[in-house]
């Protein structure tokens, strides 16, 4: 967490190492809360990417950045000895996997995740991810080969463009959303460069194919086909002028990455003609409509405009369309060795039509994933390293939610539980190696709810899975009642017993998602009538006959297609996946959509809060606070805590500890007081590097007279663990010049914090305020715009030390000349009603309305430095 909070205050990672966010008497709930109040800052300061521990968080712009993304940037994030001092960036995330590889750091492989919802700039990132590579990898000596040769790295992204026309469509939460999840693999060889990629495709939405939610539309592809037809191709694909289809809604909207389909069908293969026909004859098959039959044992009749359509369906898929008419109409029942032939319903035949379309569609996506692997997968021979680009759907909670968000959630919860490990891992390796002496008491993870998606003997998808052997219809409440027998044990499933439509909710790590089970065991089952598999063998269209013939063979997917479930066949490849992950260094990069509406520069909290919960931020935080939340150097300690200073002692972090303790024991007034030096021991740990402290030692430090009620800024933190008194304060701001000089030469490590000021926000430090000096002034200095509550008495001590430092002073007013370090004029002066001002030429300083006998509010304390080096 303090990694957060370094960040969104002071951008580049490690640049301010030594620092921490201290927030004294928040609960868990207050620091997601800090979190997006840093986020949102930095948002308006168009300030996109922020680390966040081991992740970095993207929002959003929504609008193009000029050079954010430019060859200069990579080039200077490629270059740079220490690119993670660069401000934030998915560059760096990007170099840092490029640099593992070269530095050959078990495990060399990576593996860069980027998450997010629907819209929060997966895709970008990615494509950032991709071209970044294929610019800092690229190999520079293969001009030989250019003529003749594409270069990889071209290919490589133009396959980009291709796959989003076959995989994206426009919807009501992005124009150009994936609608599948992949995993690209990029190879590079023993000198690191690009030589080849593969990609691995989770989960098409293929039910997009033949229907379309409201206001939504089909893939991309589709309407690219229609628009930008020639005269010929409309021959060839028989589509008539102006012809309108069913299965295209909003065809009049812009088409989504239009000028790369010119420039793709240009160099279009001839196999990819044929599966661009195949694809004009799944939108004639979506006008095939059927009229109602009156009569149970007769075939529903075709619409007359059907006829045509249907005709032009099979001449493009190459079938006959008689017997494509029979294959949608009726269907064999077996029974034993015989079967039996029996008319459709004019809903069956509906479904059958679907079916058949999505099926073509599904198997078409795959082949096209394979054909684009064939064109840039390197040979094994030549690569011996990967960088690998994860882009999966984020979490998914809709009103109605089913077995698609099922699956994306359970594979949500997957990878949380990967980033969890990884994440413990990684604080537990900083916490050896910087010589401490703790574990990890065992982390509530998420494994219980795993169990119940996934787990054996019994769980949702076991349950799923046998429901849909059975073979007879299924029925939602009989499911229901099942679930909730034999899934009783696991608390992380509940039902709500008077609602209307069976359902289960989940708790996931995210939150609850409520789970429909009306249809769901359909989904799950996803068959496909063998007539239909079986028309398609014998189809003529060479593309189409291959692929479902192979696939013939392979026992796993169409012959297996009713004996392979949805929920099986996903949990296989997501278990692959992880296995890949499992043996890579992982990055996370979590991408944040700041408003659902996809506005430029719009900061909604509620909508980013959500999305910090779902994508794991909020758990980091808790974990993060399970351990020592909060780091600083010993040198900071000791400038915090007590009046010493760094020279050199080389047990300088013994001397802090027992520093520690001692200024803890001997607070009077704190109850720590009260507790045992073995707790205390916990408390407070000195590392090679740092201090580390717990978060119960902030809490118990902020009861009483470091009582801090709100959330503070590191600094204030600091100042109010200051054992010091105003007296002791004003002591050192009357001390001569030469403290002063001493401060100003520790100046240079705290330098760069007043340079980046300007994101600390602070509210109602309430008394008594214990500042003891510059550190607290440092804070001040640090943070333009303070709020902090004094008593009166407080504030008349200050007003005795401004008088003190012999502040040339007209009748009630107070001239002070600042310093190097605050520049500018400010000046105190009296107020009508008792109320004294302090003003500053920069920025207004200090606003107090003076009450005597109650507290009085400081407003704009921030420059409290200038009175110490005075
Ligand atoms: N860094 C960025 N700078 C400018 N615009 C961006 C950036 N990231 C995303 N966008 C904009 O946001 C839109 C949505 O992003 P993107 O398609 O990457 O989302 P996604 O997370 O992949 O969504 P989905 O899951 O629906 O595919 C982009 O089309 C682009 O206009």
């Amino acid at each position: 967490f303090s990694d957060i909070l370094r960040q969104c205050c002071f951008g580049a990672r490690g640049e301010t190492q030594q620092y921490s966010l201290v927030t004294a008497e928040v609960g868990q709930r207050v620091y997601p809360l800090v979190v997006l109040k840093c986020l949102q800052a930095r948002y308006s300061a168009k300030v996109f990417y922020t680390h966040a521990g081991c992740t970095l968080v993207a929002l959003n712009p929504f609008q193009p950045i000029p050079d954010l993304y430019s060859l200069d940037v990579m080039k200077e994030y490629h270059c740079a000895p220490q690119p993670q001092e660069f401000k934030p960036h998915i560059f760096i995330v990007a170099e840092e996997a490029y640099r593992n590889v070269r530095g050959q750091l078990v495990p060399v492989n990576q593996s860069l995740v980027v998450s997010g919802e629907s819209g929060a700039g997966k895709t970008w990132t990615s494509r950032c991810l991709m071209k970044y590579y294929a610019t800092v990898a690229a190999s520079s000596s293969v001009v030989k080969n250019q003529d003749t040769v594409e270069r990889i790295e071209r290919r490589v992204l133009d396959s980009n463009p291709i796959m989003e026309a076959f995989g994206n469509a426009c919807t009501l939460r992005n124009n150009n959303s994936s609608r599948f999840g992949k995993y690209i693999q990029l190879q590079l060889d023993r000198c690191q460069l690009l030589v080849g990629a593969s990609v691995q495709t989770y989960l098409l939405e293929k039910t997009r194919v033949a229907c379309q939610p409201a206001n939504e539309r089909n893939f991309h592809i589709f309407y690219q086909m229609t628009k930008g037809a020639t005269d010929e191709q409309r021959k060839e694909w028989k589509m008539s002028h102006g012809q309108r289809f069913a299965w295209l809604p909003n065809s009049e909207k812009t088409v989504e990455g239009w000028s790369l389909f010119l420039i793709f069908m240009h160099r279009i293969t001839f196999i990819l003609h044929i599966a661009l026909q195949i694809l004009a004859g799944i939108l004639q098959l979506g006008n095939v409509n059927f009229s109602s039959s009156s009569d149970e044992s007769q075939t529903c009749d075709l619409e007359e405009l059907s006829k045509d359509f249907l005709q032009r369906a099979a001449e493009l898929l190459c079938v006959p369309a008689e017997e494509l008419q029979t294959c949608l109409r009726v269907r064999m029942l077996k029974a034993g060795k015989q079967s039996v032939l029996k008319p459709c319903s004019q809903a069956e035949c509906s479904v059958r039509k679907d079916c058949l379309a999505k099926v073509i569609y599904a198997q078409l996506f795959e082949w096209l994933v394979t054909f684009i692997n064939n064109s840039i997968c390197a040979e094994e021979s030549t690569w011996c390293n990967f960088i690998g680009v994860l882009d999966v759907y984020g979490f998914e909670c809709f009103h109605i939610n089913n077995l698609e968000q099922l699956c994306i959630n359970y594979a949500n919860e997957k990878l949380q539980q990967h980033f969890v490990a990884h994440y413990l891992r990684a604080q537990q390796e900083e916490y050896v190696s910087e010589g401490l002496q703790w574990s990890f008491v065992k982390y509530q993870d998420n494994q219980s709810c795993l169990d119940l998606i996934e787990g054996s003997p019994v769980s949702v998808f076991s349950l799923l899975n046998e429901e849909s052997r059975l073979n007879r219809a299924s029925d939602a409440k009989t499911l229901r009642i099942r679930m909730e027998k034999e899934l009783c044990n696991n608390g992380n499933i509940s039902w709500d017993k008077f609602s209307k439509e069976p359902h289960f909710t989940v708790a996931h790590y995210a939150g609850k998602v409520n789970y429909r089970i009306q249809g769901i065991v359909e989904k799950n089952k996803d068959p496909v009538p063998p007539e239909l598999i079986n028309l398609l063998q014998k189809s003529d269209n060479p593309l189409l006959h291959q692929i479902f013939t192979d696939k013939e063979a392979d026992n796993t997917t169409c012959k297996g297609l009713s004996k392979v479930t949805v929920v099986s066949k996903f949990k296989n490849s997501l278990e692959s996946l992880m296995k890949i992950l499992h043996t890579t260094t992982p990055h996370y990069t979590r991408c944040i959509k700041p408003n659902p509406d996809c506005k430029p520069m719009t900061f909604e909290k509620e909508e980013v809060i959500m999305q910090l919960e779902a994508c794991g931020i909020v758990e980091t935080i808790h974990i993060s606070a399970a351990g020592f939340p909060i780091r600083m150097s010993p040198v900071i300690a000791l400038i915090s805590f007590l009046d010493v200073e760094d020279d050199g002692n080389e047990n300088l972090r013994h001397m802090v500890e027992k520093l520690l303790h001692v200024v803890l024991r001997h607070e009077a007034t704190d109850p720590l007081h009260n507790l045992d030096s073995e707790k205390h021991n916990s408390w407070v740990h000195c590392g090679r590097t740092k201090v580390f402290l717990t978060q119960s030692m902030v809490s118990h430090l902020s009861v009483r007279s470091w009582l801090v009620r709100k959330e503070v800024h590191r600094w204030n933190r600091a100042a109010s663990v200051i054992q010091g008194t105003w007296r002791k304060w004003r002591a050192l701001a009357e001390a001569e010049l030469d403290d002063a000089k001493d401060l100003q030469e520790d100046m240079p490590a705290l330098n760069p914090i007043i340079r980046e000021r300007g994101s600390v926000q602070l509210s109602n430090i309430q008394e008594p305020v214990t500042v003891r000096g510059w550190p607290m002034g440092l804070a001040l200095a640090s943070a333009p715009s303070i709020t902090v509550s004094l008593t009166a008495t407080g504030f008349q001590k200050m007003m005795s030390v401004m008088a003190s430092l012999n502040l040339p002073s007209r009748k009630g007013e107070y001239k002070v000349e600042t310093n190097q370090y605050t520049r500018g004029l400010a000046s105190i002066r009296a107020q009508p009603k008792g109320s004294v001002k302090l003003h500053c030429q920069r920025s207004p300083l200090l606003y107090a309305d003076r009450q005597p006998g109650k507290k009085c509010d400081v407003t704009g304390f921030n420059e409290i430095l200038l009175e110490k080096t005075l």
